[in-house]
């Protein structure tokens, strides 16, 4: 199958997909808590957390080391319970759902992915089509058509055939993008996505995230520790404060000097050049 006849299937909708719901929320939070430890030795990472994102939302989760990003995205896919609080997804508490339907609803990239096993590449980015498939089925020639096609936007077609264990590390960041690609929710989750890219990478798969949000009515939530990347693409921003505080909005509201700099315990300075904002310690 050529390249064009892939990208036919892929953009004119006849792949059987979940739709995101109009406007309403894909993900919402109340009152979240969330905790690490046990007892006297725990320690609250998230109070009072009180969201909601909606299609075509890029949410950045900014805020130091430690402070709990990994942990919260955690929560809000599913992976470990709230402290206290809850989860909604499509106005449906997380635990209503059931794993399959909740993989076509949400996507998450981890920050690290350990492969146990020698697999072709195309077939770890395959995984995404999974939860579309009902039990006894493989996968058919529209899911490699979609797997080649995501391959392709990541740069990586050529790596099909590889050993994903071969990869590098930046190789491997870019697989799972593409494995979040194939899966393609209404509402992905990604933790560090550009902590192994280089600085062009980094900028080519901001851009096609950002089109996901934008064209296709995507919501992301992707935390990230490069500010000015961050203010480029972010429609909101989610930050942590190391006493457990949260301060969410609309990027212009959350990317302060004032609120990042107490947020870092370092003052922070941004720059305009080119058009854009820079931030820089100062
Ligand atoms: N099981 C655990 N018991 C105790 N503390 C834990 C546990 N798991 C994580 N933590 C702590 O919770 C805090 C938040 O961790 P998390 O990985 O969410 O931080 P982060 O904001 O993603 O950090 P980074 O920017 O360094 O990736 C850290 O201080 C970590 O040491």
């Amino acid at each position: 199958m050529s390249l064009a006849q892939r990208l036919r299937y892929w953009l004119a909708g006849s792949v059987p997909r979940p739709q995101a719901p109009s406007l309403s929320p894909l993900l919402e939070t109340r009152d979240l808590q969330v905790r690490v430890g046990q007892g006297e030795a725990g320690r609250v990472l998230v109070r009072d957390l009180s969201l909601s994102v909606r299609p075509g939302e890029f949410w950045c989760v900014l805020g130091p080391n430690g402070v709990g990003k990994t942990q919260l995205l955690n929560t809000l896919a599913g992976a470990r319970p709230p402290a206290a609080g809850e989860v909604r997804i499509a106005g449906v508490a997380l635990a209503d759902w059931s794993l399959a339907e909740l993989a076509c609803l949400r996507g998450y990239a981890p920050q690290t992915v350990h492969d146990a096993f020698a697999t072709p590449v195309l077939d770890v980015v395959l995984q995404g089509r999974h939860p579309h498939l009902s039990r006894w089925h493989w996968e058919g020639v529209t899911d490699d058509a979609l797997a080649h096609v995501a391959l392709e936007r990541v740069g990586l077609a050529h790596l099909a055939q590889r050993d994903v264990c071969t990869l590098s590390g930046g190789e491997r960041a870019r697989v799972a993008l593409a494995t979040l690609l194939t899966q393609d929710p209404p509402l992905a989750l990604l933790d560090e996505p550009l902590a192994h890219l280089d600085l062009a990478q980094q900028a080519r798969m901001l851009i096609l995230l950002a089109t996901e949000c934008r064209v296709r009515r995507r919501a992301l939530l992707m935390s990230v520790h490069d500010l000015s990347l961050a203010q480029r693409v972010a429609t909101h921003a989610l930050l942590l404060h190391p006493d457990g505080l949260t301060l969410a909005g609309p990027v212009a509201a959350v990317m302060t000097e004032e609120a990042l700099s107490t947020a870092f315990g370092h003052p922070l300075r941004h720059h305009s050049a080119d058009g854009r904002v820079w931030w820089l310690p100062a």
